[in-house]
């Protein structure tokens, strides 16, 4: 039988190998040595000597030990090391150390199963425990949004930042394996010189000087006023003309007041744009495919299953590991990867379906559904939630007076029910975080396009340099008045006049829907450094 004993070697012999002289233990991060240890047989680097460049994330100090819990941002897991007194004598909360010593097994009964048994500790970056901010025990989620800079050494936040990390790599899989010829990935300007969905909640950029000094040269750097984008789409579509299938994810900026955990002034955006496109299921189809392929890769991958089973540090009534969160998320990538085909209902449905639970089934909503009126936050929960039983839920064919200029009209013998002309448009509903993605089929007609240009009130009036010349008798651009201007937009309208096919594309808040995988409620939580309205502190 053996006996288990915590004892500090005192020698190599004792661990049981013989390293060459002068070798050095071999650099790993502790996800290495952690997985090591969960394999199948053997642990490959038991009894080997092992050193990990990581920070102090806790430290308890007895009589005879020191326990202290290592980590290096490669895992949620801590690496126990057990240390001499004397070795922990400096260690505290915080600190960043490198640290060696013998992967050793633990006694059985205990949590993990293996420990490092420490050689040799250095200090290499000290840490006041008196005044680090992040302590072993629960903090509230309002106290770790104060100082961003610093949650992200709490476990589920670094956590949080890997998952983001796998979703971009395996974005890239996703895209490049989609089953009728990969997407290409491109990276539009952030600059731009439109207000895309035309709400008007653009950033302006300006120049430095430009805000003290009234010189029309500085006020527009780029000649006339340019905003940070607040979707990719316009460009996309230039691309899609040559490229086929196109992709990006890009941070997108909205001036918009929105106080709610949903919203952020910073976000990023995943959009698609697919040409010779012609027909929303295929748009809706494709954007199921994406979500589904990414979750699975997702879920095949050990960070997947890191959030799935996470403790979340921070978050308030999860301070415990309780088994209950973990349950249900998993349920949520199982519906998402596994469930039946995604609901598609019309958005002229949804609103008779909301209207007929106020009047028979004592729904209640502040504002009441109307077909005009557009979906409110509160719809779309009761739309996905009560509707469709917290399933993914696909609202198709808005009424156009509230979707923008560019969206293409629905598919014949939709109009025929409904109060109004609709677009052939979606919306993606998900439980709790609502509206995930949006996209159309985009108008690809030139004369079409214009006009719907001039109902948006987006052509411009011709305005001519010299008071003394007669008003121009010949339009600028097909399709328009001598009058009438195309400014910023021009651009857009060449790509209809030359060479224009049917297509469409899609817009996801990437966020939100990390937040959705993860269990964030809050996209202030999902992302690490938020701006939001009043907030953009570091
Ligand atoms: N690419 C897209 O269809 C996204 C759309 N422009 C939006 O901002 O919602």
């Amino acid at each position: 039988m053996q006996i288990w004993r915590r004892t500090f070697a005192t020698s190599v012999a004792r661990f049981g190998f013989n390293p060459t002289p002068n070798s050095r233990p071999a650099l790993l991060r502790c996800a290495q040595i952690l997985q090591s240890s969960k394999k199948e047989g053997p642990c490959s680097l038991e009894d080997q000597e092992v050193k990990v460049n990581g920070f102090i994330r806790s430290v308890r100090k007895q009589k005879r030990f020191a326990f202290a819990e290592i980590s290096d941002g490669s895992t949620v897991e801590p690496l126990q090391a057990i240390l001499k007194p004397s070795q922990a004598v400096d260690l505290s909360t915080g600190a960043a150390v490198e640290i060696s010593g013998v992967w050793k097994a633990c006694p059985p009964g205990k949590e993990q199963t293996h420990e490092l048994q420490t050689t040799d500790v250095t200090i290499v970056g000290e840490s006041d425990p008196e005044t680090f901010p992040i302590q072993k025990k629960y903090q509230s989620t309002d106290f770790l949004r104060q100082i961003p800079h610093l949650r992200i050494r709490t476990p589920f936040q670094s956590l949080l930042a890997r998952f983001r990390s796998e979703c971009l790599f395996q974005l890239g899989n996703v895209f490049h394996s989609y089953p009728n010829g990969g997407f290409t990935q491109v990276q539009p300007p952030i600059i731009t010189s439109s207000d895309c969905e035309g709400a008007g909640e653009t950033f302006t950029l300006l120049p430095r000087g430009a805000v003290t000094s009234s010189s029309p040269e500085t006020d527009h750097f780029f000649r006339a006023p340019k905003y940070l984008t607040v979707s990719s789409q316009l460009h996309l579509e230039a691309y899609a003309a040559e490229l086929g299938n196109v992709w990006t994810l890009t941070p997108v900026f909205r001036a918009e007041k929105s106080d709610t955990p949903r919203h952020l002034s910073e976000f990023y955006m995943l959009e698609a744009e697919a040409n010779f496109m012609d027909d929303l299921d295929s748009l809706t189809g494709l954007v199921e495919h994406i979500l589904r392929d990414l979750t699975r890769r997702l879920y095949d991958h050990p960070v997947g299953q890191e959030i799935l089973s996470a403790k979340r540090t921070g978050e308030s009534g999860q301070e415990s590991n309780s088994d209950q969160p973990a349950l249900d998320l998993r349920q949520r990538w199982t519906a998402l990867m596994d469930g039946p085909k995604w609901h598609r209902i019309t958005y002229t449905e949804a609103i008779e379906k909301l209207q007929r639970a106020v009047t028979e089934d004592g729904a209640s909503f502040e504002h009441p559904p109307t077909w005009e009126g557009g979906l409110q936050t509160e719809h779309e929960k009761y739309i996905v939630e009560v509707l469709h039983q917290g399933s993914p839920v696909f609202v198709t064919n808005y009424p156009k007076a509230i979707k923008p200029f560019y969206m293409a009209p629905s598919q014949v013998g939709q109009n025929n029910s409904t109060p109004g002309e609709t677009v052939a448009c979606f919306d993606l509903l998900l439980p709790e975080v609502s509206e995930v993605a949006g996209g159309s089929l985009r108008e690809h007609r030139l004369p079409n396009i214009i006009q719907n240009m001039r109902e948006y009130g987006l052509i411009k009036e011709r305005t001519s340099t010299d008071p003394d010349t007669p008003a121009p008798s010949q339009p600028l651009y097909p399709h328009l008045s001598p009058t009438e201007d195309l400014g910023h937009l021009q651009w857009y309208a060449d790509l209809r006049r030359w060479g224009s096919a049917p297509h469409g594309g899609f817009g996801l808040g990437f966020d939100r829907f990390l937040g959705y995988l993860s269990g964030v409620s809050s996209v202030r939580d999902v992302v690490s450094f938020p701006r939001y309205f009043g907030r953009a502190d570091c």
